[in-house]
């Protein structure tokens, strides 16, 4: 199946999904003199009170923190969506050195990772599955982590990485409320995009904030003890699973911000 090698990597992914060459594929450079500030982009509005965190899992790929599909689940609402989007799972792209890992890049800039929050259309769809296949059925908030202090709220997490270190691997992770792991400032660029692993559905309405978060080296390094093979496999290190920016195809970025 598709990975991020050299033999099965993001330049062969056309090959089981032509939509990879399509016209709003994900990620993107983000050319910040080429956004265009929309005024009508109301405040985008963070509902994650009631956060019922299932679990944390090695799906191969990536790391992912599931959460339980229940009607008061964490919801977003506001900014460019005109619906109520529920937090399915969010999960991590990194890099095998803290210069690059990010998938999105700002004026070429790219940073040691990036966090995705998947949410789905729950006004619109009665699945997850019904919703990524739909062009406005998944909202990811995009997070960008930059090398520096230590992130508490993200401890939780890094420190329960080696109990996933194998793929295949799920530990429980209750009550983890990701509000913590949002920017202070929400200032966002939003643009209508993909999934940015295959299927790579052209669902997505990306929303990604401006401001990094910091998290210390020593973070960043748990990320990359983490392993694509399960045990007893040849150990290959989960790292670098970022695809490159893809072509813009004449789309326009807003800005929530002048
Ligand atoms: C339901 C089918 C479509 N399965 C989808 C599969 O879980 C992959 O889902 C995703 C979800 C999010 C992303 S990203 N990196 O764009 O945030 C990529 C794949
Ligand atoms: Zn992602």
């Amino acid at each position: 199946c598709w990975g991020y090698g050299e033999d099965d990597g993001p330049f062969f992914w056309h090959k089981g999904y032509p939509i990879a060459q399509g016209n709003r594929q994900s990620p993107i450079n983000i050319v910040t003199s080429e956004t265009v500030y929309d005024s009508s982009l109301s405040p985008l509005i963070v509902s994650y009170e009631h956060c019922t965190s299932i679990s944390i899992s090695n799906n191969g790929c990536s790391v992912a923190v599931e959460y339980a599909d229940t009607e008061q689940g964490p919801v977003i609402e506001g900014g460019p969506l005109s619906d109520a989007y529920r937090l399915k799972q969010f999960h991590f792209h990194w890099g095998h050195k803290d210069y690059h890992g990010s998938e999105h890049t700002v004026d070429g800039k790219t940073y040691a990772s990036e966090l995705h929050l998947v949410h789905w259309n729950t006004s619109k769809y009665q699945t997850f599955r019904e919703a990524a296949a739909a062009s406005d059925g998944l909202a990811v908030l995009g997070v960008f982590l930059e090398a520096g202090e230590e992130h508490q709220g993200l401890l939780k997490i890094t420190d329960a990485l080696n109990m996933v270190k194998f793929k295949g691997r799920t530990a429980d992770l209750k009550e983890f409320n990701p509000k913590c792991l949002l920017p202070k400032n929400l200032k966002y660029w939003t643009y209508p995009g993909s999934l940015t692993t295959p299927p790579l559905h052209e669902s997505v309405i990306w929303i990604v904030f401006e401001e990094p978060i910091e998290v210390a080296k020593k973070q960043m390094e748990k990320f990359r003890m983490l392993l694509f093979s399960q045990e007893e496999e040849d150990e290959k290190f989960m790292e670098n699973n970022f695809r490159p920016p893809q072509p813009l195809k004449g789309r326009q970025v807003c800005a929530s911000y002048n």
